[in-house]
């Protein structure tokens, strides 16, 4: 599991660290690192061709003391100055150790930065504010296009360190080296699609830093999570899911949602709906066992023995589905909303049950659905996903799992969870439904709410991975990849503990 903190948290680490060791120690143990890693990326150091991208604050510092080591080891490093001014020690140490400085210069940048063997974005960390301004903006387009590896120091130049913001232009980094703990905007896209592979270098801040800001899992953290029958199962121990999803007009999310959670493995799945629909899923998947519900004019739950709900894709607004959505909502089991329910809540009637219900209850919106929740726009939530997915979480009083490149999972009072599985190609009509039914069936084997929501969205993703195989997928492909993924997260953790 990787942990991320925001940026003042990281200050104030930073300070009481500082106060206990010599002036210049911490950049030194940062360059260190840096350069330890730069020069992994090298075929070999001496005689390469080092280029940094040097910005005026202590990420500029940073760039330089490592390149003054690769250059003490017989590279050929150039600083290129962004700013009118720059870390002084830092400066002192690349003369001292044969590099080479320059202010930036629009007619020479391009030719030198296209004859680097490596390229060290250090123009801005975590004091950057706002879009880059020229020169440092020019300067992340020709690393963009020069041909050599990009490591950017700390976070890429032009990247919010707290919420992955771009306002304009970024560097693209291939490695990001970070430094003393994660900083959210290397999880959260668009600046995780910038960071590219993150290191972090160790500088002895962790007995410094309180609980995370922000959580990463991995297949090693996901797979103690999954769900093994034991001997002593039976379908009903293993957990039975009702799903509530589908109508005449959307019978395919029902037989989507429905086979997320029998591919995700569950005891039981019993589906009620109007009657076409229970035809589809029966004629698709056998096993489940259905009941026909014309959920506009009945609104008993009879969940038999659910452990817990699905409702919502594909379901209709009508005010019969109101009635059915307020009496899930109204029972004592862990429910998870996506889709129509997502907006007949919104609309408001609802809302107050679900901030006072006592079970577990998960949201699953994308953006827009989560707009209309806040009553905002898509927009402003696209822009700032980390706040509006916390916003969520709290006004809503349940836990909130954002849809998007980056799916972000957060809970009253928790460090919020980003998602690091998956593809752009996931973004095809259905797969929230698979999804609703992966989360489903893990909430219905017993895990609470945000760590189903946790584990289903990392089992998405690299069932998506799977099934992909460079061509495009459709929603009923990623069911294939499930399976696959399961053993391959339970593989992982195995190989782990030898
Ligand atoms: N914390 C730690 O534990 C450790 C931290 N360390 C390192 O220190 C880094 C933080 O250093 P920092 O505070 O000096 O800020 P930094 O990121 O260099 O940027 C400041 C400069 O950027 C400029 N600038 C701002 N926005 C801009 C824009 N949009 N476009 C253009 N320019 C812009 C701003 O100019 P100004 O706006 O003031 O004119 C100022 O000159 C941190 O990321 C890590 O690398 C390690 O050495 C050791 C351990
Ligand atoms: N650019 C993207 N990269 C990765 N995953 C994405 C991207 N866009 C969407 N997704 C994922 O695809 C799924 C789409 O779900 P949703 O928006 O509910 O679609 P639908 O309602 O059609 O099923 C979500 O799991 C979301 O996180
Ligand atoms: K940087």
């Amino acid at each position: 599991m990787r942990s991320a903190h925001t940026v003042g948290i990281v200050r104030e680490a930073e300070a009481a660290l500082m106060a206990r060791l010599p002036q210049g120690a911490l950049m030194r143990r940062a360059a260190t690192g840096l350069a330890v890693v730069c020069a992994r990326l090298l075929p070999r150091v001496y005689g390469s061709r080092v280029v940094l991208l040097v910005g005026g604050g202590d990420n500029g510092g940073d760039a330089l003391y490592a390149g003054a080591d690769l250059s003490a080891r017989g590279a050929d490093v150039r600083a290129v100055l962004a700013g009118d001014r720059a870390h002084e020690g830092g400066l002192a140490a690349l003369r001292a150790a044969g590099g080479r400085i320059a202010d930036f210069q629009e007619d020479t940048a391009e030719d030198t930065l296209f004859d680097a063997d490596l390229i060290v974005d250090g123009m801005l960390g975590i004091g950057g504010r706002g879009g880059l301004r020229a020169p440092h903006a020019v300067l992340a387009g020709l690393a963009a296009t020069a041909p050599a590896p990009v490591v950017a120091v700390d976070l890429p130049s032009g990247v919010d360190a707290d919420t992955g913001e771009v306002t304009g232009h970024a560097v693209r980094a291939d490695v990001t080296v970070t430094f003393g703990t994660y900083k959210p905007g290397l999880f959260i896209d668009p600046g995780a699609d910038r960071a590219g592979r993150v290191h972090l270098v160790d500088i002895g801040l962790g007995p410094e830093l309180p609980g995370p800001s922000l959580l990463s899992f991995e297949d090693a953290d996901i797979a103690p999570l999954l769900p093994v029958p034991d001997a002593e199962s039976d379908k009903y121990r293993r957990g039975l899911l009702a799903v509530r999803a589908g109508s005449a007009h959307y019978r395919g999310a029902a037989v989507l949602t429905v086979g997320g959670a029998l591919r995700t493995g569950v005891g039981m799945v019993r589906y009620a709906g109007p009657s076409p629909v229970v035809d589809q899923v029966l004629a698709r998947w056998p096993e489940v066992v259905a009941d026909d519900v014309d959920p506009l004019s009945s609104t008993d739950l009879d969940p038999g023995r659910a452990a817990a709900v699905v409702i919502g894709p594909g379901r209709g607004v009508l005010p019969g589905n109101v009635d059915e959505l307020h009496v899930v909502l109204e029972s004592d089991l862990p429910v998870l909303a996506d889709a129509d329910a997502l907006t007949i809540i919104a609309a408001g009637t609802l809302s107050d049950l679900v901030r006072t219900r006592t079970a577990p209850t998960l949201l699953t919106p994308h953006a827009g659905e989560l707009a209309r929740l806040l009553d905002t726009d898509r927009e402003e939530v696209e822009a700032r996903r980390l706040e509006h997915v916390t916003r969520a979480a709290r006004e809503l009083n349940c836990t909130v799992l954002l849809k998007g490149s980056t799916t972000l999972i957060a809970h009253p009072g928790s460090p919020v969870a980003a998602n690091g599985t998956g593809t752009p190609l996931l973004a095809t009509a259905g797969s929230g439904d698979v999804l609703s039914g992966i989360i489903g069936a893990l909430m219905a084997s017993g895990l609470p709410a945000t760590e189903a929501a946790v584990c289903g969205a990392h089992l998405h993703g690299r069932a998506a991975v799977l099934a992909h195989d460079g061509a495009p997928i459709s929603a009923s492909d990623l069911l294939s990849g499930i399976p696959r993924a399961i053993a391959r997260i339970r593989g992982h953790n195995r190989t782990k503990g030898m």
